[in-house]
């Protein structure tokens, strides 16, 4: 950009502002646009599509310049921001008319990811979070989240696993830290989000302590239980600090912090939440458990009922509290539709009631706080005398706020406006000065009317119109005819080709009183609704608290509506060990399958005591995975408090829930290696507790197939003797875990069942005990399309192994005994290449080829194109 003294005023202004900003995009109001400059500009042009031109300020270089018209700011700041870039809104902060010289202006609002108030900035149906972060070591981080278009406030402390499941659950727009832990944070937290490091001092308890007793006007922290956790107040007091660095000064509705304790919820890690596919993953092809589940009727609902699916409750009192509710609205339907359709229309209180601190908040949005308020008294009513405790004491918390209710709906008319500054929104009867002002401007108008009959009569002159100009105002026009009948008192202004314009002194009395009255009609008016709003800020807490009760009862609404829909039976959960599911089945596959099929529904039984550890085999295709994730999902939705997709379901009390996936299912990520499959497994064996729930999916099958079997083997070995003895299911390919039956107690086979008819395979997807014998995966090569020729060649090698297989074990040697040498099957490999005369170069590279290749991990395209690689070889 231009620098220098030969910038013009508004240049040398833009350059001082920007210097405040030199992260961010700076919107620079000039006129009725917004405009950027330099190097923003450029940046503007390619994100927002609009036109980059370059001009010469003044100054001896040229400038690149970018803008758009003012009233498009929501569709081109949402642009940006959702590029990812922070956007620092400058404002002209005087009126150009009242002005000589250069307009004062400022930054008004910093945008950014995590502080984004912006209705086209937010979706309805989730949290827009900002992290603070507070590193003292691995094992202290502080955490604070907040959002700031709710107000919900949340303090936490732990570890970095701890504070990682967090970062998933709650999943921020943004996070912020100290600068020197950036390296840090990617490394423990990965690259998922947004980040912006803050300077050190920031991070300083006092300083922290400060800030939070300053705004919550209390001499201490102990009356929200945060007291003692100083790096979690620190993390907060980033966020404060935050907030103040992006021009967030009115911060109202944030009206209390609630901790988070870590024993409160069940816990999933990052993996088990993917893998379990609980919330979208951007692939809307792809439906999720919260799609399926969501069935709620309001954006505060949709936003808690993610919250339970990510924190479910360790609580067996408040999931039962919740279990209990759910039971009695499938008993009252009548209830339950006149509390859903209450809910639908007090809107998103949650994010209204924000609004007001901001005055961001328009005359009609303020009548539907109100309206909902009336809804709140129905509902209120209503739920207080009904038999359930749980729905009575969220009646006893909703609070209709009778007085600022009336005054609303009292205040404002029926139907008032979007625009707060055009008038019209405040009712007759509420201000004297106001109404007469009204009346004198109708009358005034009215009175001009009379006057042009009045004056007609008078003067003779039967062609006399009123009209009226910017120029001069209000007029008498006379045709040429009757000119002559003009009296001498009226003042011409104006000489048309066929008329005269006149102004009286009458005339023009009225007129003052007329544009007077306008214009102090819209001053009162904005001073009522000020006024208004800031009677809501007094309301703030007992608003915010309406629209957190709406939510629990919008999700409480689903969850019955949802067990109605979906046949979902209670589950029972108990402090046992045991886990037994009757007639489970998938939530989501159930809601996907083709028209006409039906969901095979399983049992299963997994207990501790018992059969703790299930090793699941079956035919590829068959249904494993399936199963390993109904089971989480069941238990899952139990302690949100949700009815579950089974007949029967008791479920022990869950601290846990693990979920590894075979690495080459999770090759999308870039994470395919084996090493982070090993890794996520590690994380479990340390991690593990006896109430933990273990799936395990093809583990070992991103390496040989040996070592694959040998890590498999022993990591079930591990489960089943370490003391916690977790309940695990444990799906695999590899045949040979089937041995481990015999030799460990607490381990039993399972199969999926399916029936060959002639050569191929009709899956029943029933739970069969046993092991079953081999894998299809031919089969299935088969049905991907692969040439016959290469399918023969596959059922002779297979047959040739087994063959060779059996051979071995003949020889006495058990498949434990096999794992024992771990690093045999490395030589041993030669034997699947005598298969080919390797004394030709072709050949010789052929079994090169062949060795490289990991048929675990060779997808049919892949194995189609090396067998075209080879055939070119023989060529
Ligand atoms: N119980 C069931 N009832 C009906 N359809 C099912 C059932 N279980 C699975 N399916 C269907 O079969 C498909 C394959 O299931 P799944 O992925 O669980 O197989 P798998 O045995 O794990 O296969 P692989 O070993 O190849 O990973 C599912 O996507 C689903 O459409």
């Amino acid at each position: 950009m231009a620098k220098g003294s030969s910038d013009t005023p508004l240049m040398q202004q833009h350059r001082a502002i920007k210097q405040k900003y030199p992260d961010a995009i700076l919107l620079f109001r000039v006129g009725d646009f917004y405009e950027t400059f330099g190097q923003d500009a450029v940046v503007a042009s390619q994100v927002l599509g609009i036109t980059l031109t370059k001009r010469n300020n003044g100054s001896a270089s040229e400038n690149e310049l970018a803008g758009f018209p003012h009233h498009a700011l929501d569709t081109y700041l949402h642009k940006l921001v959702k590029a990812g870039y922070r956007v620092a809104i400058c404002d002209q902060l005087e009126d150009p008319k009242t002005v000589k010289g250069i307009v004062k202006r400022g930054v008004t609002e910093l945008v950014t990811p995590g502080v984004a108030t912006n209705d086209k900035l937010l979706e309805h149906n989730r949290n827009n979070f900002l992290a603070g972060l507070h590193f003292k070591d691995d094992n202290q981080i502080g955490l604070a989240f907040l959002d700031i278009s709710t107000g919900e406030f949340f303090i936490a402390e732990g570890d970095k696993e701890y504070a990682d499941k967090l970062l998933q659950s709650l999943q921020p727009a943004e996070v912020v830290f100290q600068r020197q832990y950036q390296k840090r944070f990617k490394e423990t937290f990965g690259h998922r989000f947004y980040t912006y490091a803050l300077d050190e001092w920031i991070f300083d308890e006092s300083f922290a302590r400060e800030n939070m007793l300053r705004h919550f006007g209390t001499h201490s922290l102990k009356g929200f239980g945060v007291e003692e956790m100083s790096h979690g107040i620190i993390a907060a007091g980033a966020i404060f600090h935050y907030l103040k660095e992006t021009e967030h000064p009115n911060l109202q509705h944030i009206t209390h912090v609630q901790r988070i304790n870590r024993d409160e919820h069940m816990w999933m890690d990052r993996f088990t939440i993917r893998n379990l596919e609980l919330v979208g993953n951007g692939n809307s092809d792809q439906r999720c458990l919260l799609d399926v589940l969501d069935n709620t009727v309001s954006p505060m609902g949709a936003r808690l009922l993610k919250r339970w699916l990510l924190m479910p409750l360790s609580d067996i009192g408040k999931i039962n509290q919740r279990l209990d509710a759910v039971e009695w609205l499938i008993a009252h339907t009548d209830t339950r539709q006149q509390v859903q359709a209450s809910v639908k229309q007090c809107g998103d209180v949650e994010r209204l009631v924000s609004k007001v601190p901001l005055k961001k908040i328009n005359p009609r949005e303020v009548l539907h706080l109100a309206k909902g308020l009336q809804q709140i008294e129905v509902l209120k009513q209503s739920l207080s005398q009904q038999n359930n405790d749980y729905l009575q004491r969220l009646a006893d918390a909703l609070n209709p706020c009778p007085l600022l209710s009336d005054n609303i709906r009292r205040t404002l008319v029926d139907n008032p406006p979007v625009a707060a500054g055009k008038g019209n929104l405040i009712a007759t009867g509420v201000h004297a000065e106001l109404d007469e002002l009204r009346s004198i401007a109708t009358d005034g108008k009215n009175y001009l009317a009379r006057l042009q009959q009045s004056e007609a009569e008078q003067t003779g002159i039967s062609s006399l119109k009123v009209g009226f100009n910017n120029v001069f105002g209000y007029y008498l026009e006379v045709t040429n005819a009757h000119k002559s009948k003009v009296p001498d008192s009226w003042i011409r202004k104006q000489t048309l080709v066929n008329a005269e314009r006149y102004i009286t002194p009458e005339l023009k009395t009225y007129e003052e009183k007329i544009t007077g009255a306008e214009e102090k009609i819209l001053a009162i008016e904005q001073g009522l609704f000020d006024e208004l709003l800031r009677e809501l800020q007094d309301y703030m807490a007992p608003l915010q608290t309406n629209g957190q009760v709406l939510g629990i009862l919008d999700c409480l609404c689903c969850f019955a509506g949802n067990a109605l829909q979906y046949q979902y039976r209670k589950p029972v959960l108990h402090n046992g060990s045991a886990l037994m599911i009757k007639d489970a089945r998938h939530p989501v596959i159930e809601r996907t399958l083709a028209a006409g099929e039906q969901y095979v529904a399983n049992d299963i039984d997994l207990d501790p005591e018992g059969q703790q550890i299930i090793i699941l085999t079956g035919p590829n295709m068959s249904g494993k995975s399936a199963l390993l994730r109904q089971t989480a999902l069941v238990t899952l939705m139990a302690h949100m408090g949700s009815f579950v997709p089974a007949t029967e379901a008791h479920i022990p009390l869950t601290d846990k829930i693990f979920t590894r996936v075979g690495a080459s299912d999770n090759l999308s990520g870039g994470e395919s290696t084996f090493m982070v499959e090993m890794n996520e497994t590690a994380s479990i064996i340390n991690n593990l507790s006896s109430r933990s729930l273990v799936l395990l999916d093809e583990i070992g099958r991103g390496t040989s197939t040996y070592d694959g079997i040998s890590i498999a083997w022993s990591i079930a070995e591990y489960l089943h003797h370490c003391p916690q003895a977790p309940k695990t299911l444990f799906a695999t390919h590899y045949h040979e875990l089937n041995e481990l039956e015999e030799k460990l107690p607490r381990i039993k086979n399972y199969h999926i069942t399916n029936r060959e008819v002639g050569n191929k395979i009709i899956f029943l997807r029933k739970l069969a005990p046993g092991g079953s014998t081999h894998s299809f995966g031919i089969h299935v090569a088969k049905l991907a399309g692969m040439p016959p020729k290469l399918i023969d060649r596959a059922n002779e090698i297979l047959s040739w192994l087994e063959t060779k297989h059996a051979h071995d074990n003949e020889e006495g040697q058990s498949m434990q005994q096999k794992v024992k040498q771990l690093q045999a099957p490395k030589t041993d490999a030669q034997m699947q290449l005598s298969i080919f005369d390797a004394h030709t170069e072709v050949f010789t590279d052929i079994r090169s080829m062949l060795e490289a290749v990991d048929i675990n991990r060779l997808t049919p395209v892949e194995a189609l194109l090396k067998l075209n690689e080879i055939k070119n070889k023989l060529k």
